[in-house]
């Protein structure tokens, strides 16, 4: 049954790790490493079954792939599922066992912070192994990668704004905003220093305070928010809240956001957002930012040249956009058909001999 499910997907690997000692239970899985080794983050998670995690972890390393190529970087998909309670089964051994399985794995995968870990725990994996990003600023990390995914965001909604609006200032334009959190508040702050209207709704009264005196933000409720009067509608907080009950309701002709499978039916709701003339920009690429941001450590970690490739989703968002354009296709398929393309173009490139062979790793040899 395993091995069907690979086959659906072209996976390339699927490791079981476990350690008594520690009690690790984890799976990686490598989706494909066309583009380089596979990075993914590490994702611990209390799964009832074996079927799930596998499941899980086989859903989330083809997302990667997808991403991790059209962010334009040279790196395969992979993803690790870590089946336990985060509250009561970490251990400085349990990630130290995690560490050597994916050493063993001699660079094909690098793992990373992902829900349920932390820093601390990548600092673990990283006594164990060099293939791990998101550990601590003193090892050479970029830090908290949510600043770089908020610029991501606001790179990709001006290039939105200029599909739906046909210039991509957001100065006067009224952006609803789903979930105030970490990468939405420096969105905020980025909107509203180009002099954007903010409408916010968050469960935590807190966040929209901060929003409300920050940035001057209108406060509105959870349910209202897909049915304010606005130009571009940003969800950041929840997946699957582009769905049958909440595109009728939408006034907005853009919707550009932080969150992660915003789209409940990703082929149906991306079709019906088309028909209704909205603007989507396709939510693995909008957010790519942090990942980009953790991937420049594998270069040794340079701020700049971080922020120079994450203003470089506004380059990817124009090449989805005419993708759909020319190929008659929703932006949610132009952004998958930009990734398989790059994968298909590079597996050519690479067929050709080169004793130069590069990887992240292996620089020049
Ligand atoms: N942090 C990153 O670098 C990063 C990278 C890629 C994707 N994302 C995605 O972006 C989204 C936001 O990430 P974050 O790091 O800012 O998380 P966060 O937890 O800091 O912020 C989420 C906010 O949404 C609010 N929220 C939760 N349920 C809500 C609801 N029903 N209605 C309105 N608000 C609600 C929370 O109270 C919180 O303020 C998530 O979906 C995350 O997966 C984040």
């Amino acid at each position: 049954m395993i091995f069907e499910k690979m086959e659906q997907y072209d996976y390339e690997q699927l490791v079981f790790c476990h350690d008594e000692a520690s009690g690790l239970k984890a799976i990686i899985c490598i989706h494909d490493s066309t583009l380089g080794p596979a990075l993914g983050g590490a994702r611990m998670w209390n799964y009832e079954t074996e079927e799930e995690a596998i499941t899980d972890v086989l859903r989330l390393a083809k997302g990667m792939t997808y991403k991790n190529a059209a962010a334009g970087l040279n790196l395969g998909g992979g993803k690790t599922v870590i089946m336990g309670d985060a509250k009561k089964d970490k251990s400085e051994a349990f990630f130290r066992a995690l560490g050597r399985y994916v050493n063993s794995l001699g660079g094909r995968y690098i793992t990373a912070e992902d829900v349920n870990t932390t820093v601390q725990d990548m600092d673990y994996i990283y006594q164990e192994t060099p293939y791990v990003c998101g550990i601590s600023e003193s090892y050479g990390s970029g830090g908290d990668p949510s600043p770089k995914t908020a610029l991501g965001v606001y790179m990709a909604m001006k290039r939105t704004a200029k599909e739906a609006y046909g210039n991509d200032s957001l100065s006067e334009k009224t952006i609803a905003v789903q979930g105030v959190g970490a990468v939405a508040y420096k969105m905020c702050e980025y909107l509203h220093e180009e002099g954007a209207r903010l409408i916010v709704s968050d469960i935590n009264q807190e966040a929209v305070d901060r929003a409300v005196n920050d940035f001057g933000a209108t406060q509105v409720g959870l349910d209202e928010i897909y049915s304010v009067e606005a130009d571009i509608f940003a969800p950041c907080a929840l997946g699957g809240i582009i769905n049958d009950e909440t595109i009728p309701q939408f006034k907005f002709k853009a919707i550009c956001g932080s969150a992660n499978n915003q789209l409940d039916d990703a082929e149906k709701h991306s079709n019906m957002l088309a028909e209704n003339n909205i603007v989507y920009a396709p939510d693995y690429v909008v957010n790519s930012g942090g990942v980009i941001n953790v991937a420049d450590e594998l270069e040794g970690y340079d701020e700049d040249r971080a922020v120079m490739k994450v203003k470089g989703i506004y380059e990817q968002m124009d090449k989805i956009f005419t993708i759909a354009k020319e190929q008659g296709i929703s932006t949610a398929q132009a952004a998958d058909r930009l990734a398989e393309t790059r994968i298909e173009q590079m597996m050519r490139v690479k067929s050709t001999f080169s004793l130069n062979e590069k990887n992240q790793f292996n620089k020049g040899k």
